[in-house]
C-alpha cells in the first residue's frame, strides 16, 4: 500500500540538497546517511567523538561522488546553545537542509532500583530533548524555504514500554508524543514528519547495551526479530519517499504500531511469563541465563 512519492518528498530527497543527521557517525544514523549520499544528497553528520566522526566521512566518501559534500560536526545534542551554533554553521557551509534525521540517542537497561538517577535525566536529555532541539534548529530554514522533512528514529520501545528499559521507553514515548503533536502544526508549511520505530538493530549500541541488560528483557526484544542498520535505513529512506508518518521496520513493529493499545493487556501477560521463565531458569542454573533467553518460543 505504498503512497505515491509526492512533490514535496521528492524534494526533499532530492540529488545536491542538503540532509542532516544527528548520531550519524555510527549504527542507524551512518547507514542512513550512506543511503542519502547513493542518492546525491549532501549529508552533514552530527555526533560528539571526532574519532567516529572522520572515520564515518571517510567510510562514507567511498559511497558518493567527488562533488559530493559530507560534513562533520562534533557536538553533543543535549548542549542546546552548542548543537544551535552547529546547525548554524552546517546551514552555512551546505545550505538550508530539506531533511533531518534524528539518530542520537542513548540506552542503558538496568533494574529500576539499581539504576542511578543520572542515567533517567541523562537518556531524557539526549533522546527527547536533543531531538527537540535539533528540530527547532532546523526549522527556521525549512519554514523560510516552504518544504522539509523531519525524521525522528523513536523505537519499538516508544510504543510499549519494555522491562529493563524504565530510563529508555519514556525517552521513546515522548518522541512519539512530539512527533504526534508537530505532525498538524506543520503539514501547512510542507514540512513532513516521520516516527521510526525499529526492533532491535544490530549496531555497535545493541552490543553494547546487551552487556549489561537484563535477560528478561533479552527474552523479551527478541520476540522481534534482529534487524540489520541498512534494513533499518532502506525503510526510512523508503517511507520518507513516501511521506509516510509511521515508519515500522518488520511485521512485528507494523502490528505492534496498528494495534499497541489493543494488545497492551495480552503482550503484558506475555512478557510476565517470560519473565517467569527466566527467573526459573535463572533459579536453576545461574550460567546459562543468557542462552536460554535466546531460546524462549512464542508459544513456550
Ligand atoms: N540498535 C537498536 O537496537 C535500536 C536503536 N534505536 C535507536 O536508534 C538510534 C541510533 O541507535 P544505534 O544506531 O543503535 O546507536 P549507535 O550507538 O550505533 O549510534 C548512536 C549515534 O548517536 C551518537 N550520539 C550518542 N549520544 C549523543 C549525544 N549526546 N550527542 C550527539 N550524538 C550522540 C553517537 O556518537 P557519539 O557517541 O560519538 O556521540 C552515534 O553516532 C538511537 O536513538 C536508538 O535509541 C531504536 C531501536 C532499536
Ligand atoms: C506480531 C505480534 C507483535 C508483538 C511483538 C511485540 C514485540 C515487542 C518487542 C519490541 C522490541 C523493541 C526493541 C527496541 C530496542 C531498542 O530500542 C534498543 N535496542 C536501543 O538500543
Amino acid at each position: 500500500m505504498a503512497k505515491p512519492t509526492s512533490k514535496a518528498s521528492a524534494k526533499v530527497l532530492a540529488p545536491g540538497s542538503h540532509a542532516l543527521v544527528t548520531g550519524g557517525s555510527s549504527g542507524i544514523g551512518k547507514a542512513t546517511a550512506r543511503q542519502l549520499l547513493e542518492r546525491g544528497m549532501n549529508v552533514t553528520l552530527l555526533a560528539r567523538d571526532p574519532a567516529k566522526l572522520d572515520a564515518a566521512r571517510a567510510e562514507l566518501a567511498v559511497a558518493s561522488q567527488s562533488e559530493q559534500r559530507i560534513g562533520i560536526v562534533s557536538v553533543d545534542v543535549s548542549d542546546r546553545p552548542r548543537l544551535e551554533a552547529s546547525v548554524a554553521e552546517a546551514i552555512a557551509t551546505l545550505g538550508s537542509p530539506t531533511l533531518l534525521v534524528t539518530s542520537a540517542g542513548i540506552a542503558h537497561p538496568g533494574y529500576f532500583s539499581d539504576l542511578p538517577i543520572d542515567i533517567f535525566e541523562r537518556t531524557m536529555a539526549v533522546n527527547y530533548f536533543g531531538t527537540l532541539y535539533a528540530i527547532r534548529a532546523v526549522l527556521p530554514a525549512m519554514l523560510e524555504a516552504g518544504h522539509g522533512h523531519l525524521a525522528l528514529v523513536s523505537s519499538g520501545a516508544g510504543l510499549v514500554g519494555l522491562y529493563g528499559y524504565t530510563p529508555y521507553s519514556p525517552s521513546k514515548f515522548a518522541l512519539r508524543g512530539l512527533a504526534e503533536a508537530l505532525r498538524g502544526e506543520l503539514k501547512p508549511s510542507g514540512i513532513g514528519v516521520s516516527i521510526v520505530y525499529p526492533p532491535d538493530t544490530d549496531t555497535p549500541q545493541l552490543a553494547e547495551e546487551n552487556k549489561t541488560k537484563p535477560a528478561e528483557t533479552k527474552a523479551i526484544t527478541a520476540t522481534a526479530d534482529t534487524w540489520s542498520a541498512d534494513g533499518v535505513a532502506t525503510a526510512i529512506v523508503t517511507g520518507i519517499s513516501q511521506n509516510r508518518f509511521t515508519i515500522t521496520p518488520g511485521t512485528e513493529m507494523r502490528v505492534l504500531n496498528r494495534f499497541h493499545s489493543v494488545l497492551a493487556p495480552a503482550l503484558n501477560r506475555y512478557f510476565d511469563q517470560l519473565v517467569a521463565k527466566v527467573r526459573r531458569e535463572q533459579a536453576l542454573n545461574p550460567e546459562e541465563v543468557a542462552a536460554t533467553a535466546q531460546n524462549v518460543s512464542p508459544d513456550a
